[in-house]
C-alpha cells in the first residue's frame, strides 16, 4: 500500500520525499505514551537535539538506550509531532519485531538504492519474495558451501602471516577483503571482483547512510527543491552510480560465467552440488518470469549491502575480545583442537560438535551487536506489557544495545559461559540477527562462515589484543574507529596460551 501511495503521489509531481508534509500532520494520540526522553520541547519534541544526534548516532543509541532502561524498557522521542517508540525491554522488543513488519520511512530513502529489495520493501511484496528467497539461505545450502568457507578461512591465515610476531595490526580490512570474496563465490557463484572495488562500495555506502541520516533529522532536506539546491541530490545521485557499478559488475561477471560455464577458482568450488545458491536461483526465478532485469538488481544489492561487511565486522570485533580474554581464547583452542585436530577442515558433522566456539560467536554478538537496532512503522495499536503503541507512530528496537553501553561498567561482560546454560539466557537476549519473521535471512551464513573461519584462525595464531582504547562508531551498523588492532603469533599445535 505505502509504494501504491508513493506512486500515486509521483504521478502529481511529488515524490516520496514529500510525505514529509503527511507526517509532519500531529497524529492523535489514542493511547497513553511512555516518558520521553529528557528534552522535550513543545511542538519541535526533541528535532533541536537531531543535529547533535545526526552527527553522532552512536552517541545518540547510547543516551536513548540508557535512558529507555532506566524509565523501565520503552520510552518516546519526538521528531516534531513524530512519535518513535525506543525499546529495549526483550519481551517487548519481541511483541513490537513481530507485530510491526513495515521498515520506518527512512527506508523509502533507501530506495534510490536498492528499489524494492527484500530490505526496504512491504507487505505482501516483502512477503513473496521473502518466501522465494529463504531457500537460498537454508540449512543444506549453507553447508554446501563449507569447501569454500574453509578455504577462504586458510586464504586469510596465510595472507596475515607477515603479521606474524610484529606488534598490533588492524585485521579488519583483510577480512573485509576476504568475507567479500567468500560471499562472491558463494551467493553469487562467480569468482571475486579482484580489484578494491568492494572498498568503494563500502565508502559510497557510508556516505550515502550519511545522507539519509541527515534527511532524517534535518527534515527540511525532505522537501525535494531545498534537497537539489543544498547540493545533496547530486551527490546522493553520485554515489547511487558508484554503488550500482559493483552491483553491475557481479552481474556482469555472473553472466559471463553462466555463459561460459566458468566456476568459482577457490580451491573448492560449489559446483555439482544439488542447491541454488541465492543468484541462480534469482536467474531462474527470473526465466520463469518471477523477477524482473531490476528486480534482480535490487535483490543482488541488498545482498552485497548485507552479506560481507556484516560478518566481517563481526570477525573484528570476535578477534578483538579473545584478544582481550586469553581464558576464553585457550578454552576455544581447547575444543578446536579436540573436535578438529590442529590442521583438519571444519565439515557439516562438527559444526554441532564445536559448542563453545558457538557460545563465543554468540556471546560476541551479544557484546558487540553490528546492527544493534531496528526500525520500524507501526501500523496498527500494538500492546507492549505497560503500554500500547499508537498506530501510526515508528519504533526503534534495540534490546542489544544497553549491553554495548554497559561494556565499561561490567568487566565480566564477554562470557560465551552464560551460552551453555540453557536457563541464563532465553532467545531474546539473542537479538543480535533480529526477532520475528523479518529477521535476518542470512542468520545461518553468517554463522557457518564466523565459525568456520574462527577454527582456522584460532588453531593457526594466537591472538593478543587490548580492547582499553576502543572507539565506537554506529552509521546504522556499529563498528570499530580506533583502538581495535590484535597482534598473533604463530601456535604450535601443542603450546598452551
Ligand atoms: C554477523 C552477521 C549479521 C548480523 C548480525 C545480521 C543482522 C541482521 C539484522 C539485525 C537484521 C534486521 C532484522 C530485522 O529487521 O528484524 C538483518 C536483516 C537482513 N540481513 Fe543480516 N546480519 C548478518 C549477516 C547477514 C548476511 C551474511 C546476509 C546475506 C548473505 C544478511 C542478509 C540480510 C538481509 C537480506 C536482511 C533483510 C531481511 C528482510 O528485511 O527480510 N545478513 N540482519
Amino acid at each position: 500500500k505505502n509504494s501504491r501511495e508513493r506512486e500515486g503521489l509521483s504521478k502529481t509531481g511529488f515524490d516520496a520525499r514529500s510525505l514529509w508534509l503527511k507526517r509532519l500532520w500531529p497524529s492523535t494520540q489514542v493511547h497513553p505514551l511512555p516518558p520521553a526522553l529528557p528534552g522535550v520541547l513543545p511542538i519541535i519534541g526533541h528535532l533541536h537535539k537531531g543535529l547533535t544526534w545526526s552527527s553522532n548516532l552512536f552517541n545518540f543509541f547510547k543516551i536513548l538506550s540508557e535512558d529507555c532502561v532506566r524509565q523501565g524498557g520503552v520510552t518516546v522521542f519526538k521528531l516534531g509531532p513524530e512519535i518513535h517508540y525506543a525499546i529495549t525491554d526483550p519481551q517487548d522488543a519481541l511483541t513490537a519485531a513481530k507485530s510491526c513488519l513495515r521498515r520506518h520511512y527512512v527506508f523509502d530513502f533507501v530506495k534510490v538504492w536498492q528499489g524494492d529489495s527484500i530490505g526496504t520493501s512491504a507487505g505482501e511484496t516483502w512477503a513473496y519474495h521473502r518466501k522465494l528467497l529463504n531457500p537460498a539461505f537454508s540449512l543444506p545450502v549453507i553447508h554446501g558451501f563449507l569447501d569454500v568457507f574453509n578455504s577462504q578461512a586458510k586464504k586469510l591465515i596465510n595472507e596475515v602471516e607477515p603479521f606474524d610476531g610484529k606488534g598490533l595490526f588492524d585485521h579488519r580490512p583483510h577480512f573485509l577483503r576476504n568475507n567479500f570474496e567468500t560471499l562472491c563465490a558463494t551467493t553469487f557463484g562467480i569468482d571475486a571482483i579482484r580489484e578494491k572495488q568492494h572498498e568503494q562500495y563500502l565508502q559510497s555506502a557510508y556516505k550515502i547512510i550519511n545522507i539519509f541520516k541527515d534527511k532524517l533529522f534535518k527534515f527540511w532536506l525532505q522537501i525535494d527543491f531545498i534537497y537539489k539546491l543544498t547540493g545533496y541530490k547530486k551527490e546522493e545521485d553520485q554515489l547511487v552510480k558508484n554503488l550500482h557499478s559493483l552491483t553491475k559488475a557481479v552481474l556482469e561477471k555472473k553472466r559471463i560465467a553462466k555463459e561460459n560455464e566458468v566456476l568459482p577458482d577457490t580451491e573448492a568450488n560449489t559446483s555439482g552440488l544439488k542447491y541454488k545458491a541465492f543468484l541462480d536461483l534469482l536467474i531462474d526465478l527470473s526465466a520463469d518470469g518471477v523477477f524482473t532485469e531490476k528486480q534482480i538488481r535490487e535483490q543482488t544489492e541488498i545482498i552485497l549491502t548485507t552479506g560481507f561487511e556484516t560478518t566481517s565486522t563481526q570477525l573484528t570485533f570476535t578477534m578483538l575480545l579473545l584478544g582481550a580474554h586469553p581464558d576464553v581464547q585457550e578454552k576455544l583452542y581447547q575444543e578446536l583442537l579436540e573436535v578438529l585436530g590442529p590442521e583438519r577442515d571444519v565439515g557439516k558433522y562438527d559444526l554441532n560438535k564445536l559448542i563453545y566456539t558457538n557460545a563465543v560467536v554468540m556471546e560476541s554478538l551479544r557484546v558487540f551487536p553490528i546492527i544493534p537496532f531496528v526500525l520500524r512503522c507501526i501500523d496498527q495499536d500494538v500492546k507492549l506489557k505497560n503500554y500500547t503503541m499508537n498506530a501510526g507512530s515508528y519504533c526503534i528496537i534495540f534490546p542489544l544495545i544497553p549491553n554495548v553501553s554497559a561494556k565499561d561498567k561490567k568487566g565480566d561482560q564477554f562470557r560465551p559461559e552464560r551460552w551453555l546454560n540453557d536457563d541464563s539466557c532465553s532467545s531474546q537476549d539473542f537479538a543480535a540477527f533480529g526477532l520475528g519473521k523479518r529477521s535476518c535471512i542470512g542468520k545461518t551464513y553468517a554463522m557457518t562462515a564466523m565459525k568456520v573461519m574462527l577454527a582456522h584462525f584460532i588453531r593457526r595464531y594466537r591472538v593478543r589484543a587490548d580492547m582499553s582504547q576502543l572507539q565506537l562508531s554506529a552509521d546504522f551498523v556499529l563498528k570499530p574507529v580506533s583502538g581495535h588492532e590484535i597482534s598473533i603469533e604463530r601456535r604450535h599445535s601443542s603450546s598452551a596460551l
